[in-house]
């Protein structure tokens, strides 16, 4: 189903709700970056984030290195925000809350 792309005074009360996220410098996405204590850790969370992506049919942009994981969410159909990129980015900091971070 394709989403409404969210404006500006959308955006901004949707960022309020989330923790860390910021938008990007391309205004079309929000980004996080999330540290945990190991690779497992790290993977963990990204397993988790990959089932709730599963789950939203919306999938995220995100670089691993060990311990790292930047995330950076947007809608490709919707060629910016949508209220599932909030939803995500509340999974995924759901699912980092559980795990211990560095
Ligand atoms: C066909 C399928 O619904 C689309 O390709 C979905 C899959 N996951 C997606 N994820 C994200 N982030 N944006 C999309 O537009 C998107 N589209």
């Amino acid at each position: 189903m394709k989403q409404e792309k969210l404006d500006e005074a959308a955006i901004t009360e949707a960022l309020g709700g989330v923790e860390g996220w910021a938008r990007s410098d391309d205004g079309i996405a929000i980004e996080k970056t999330f540290r945990f204590k190991s690779f497992r850790e790290a993977f963990g969370f990204m397993t988790e984030g990959a089932l709730a992506a599963e789950k939203f049919n919306h999938h995220p942009e995100w670089f691993n290195v060990y311990n790292r994981v930047d995330v950076r969410l947007t809608n490709h159909d919707a060629g910016g925000l949508t209220a599932l990129d909030f939803k995500l980015a509340a999974a995924m900091d759901g699912a980092a809350a559980l795990r211990t971070k560095s």
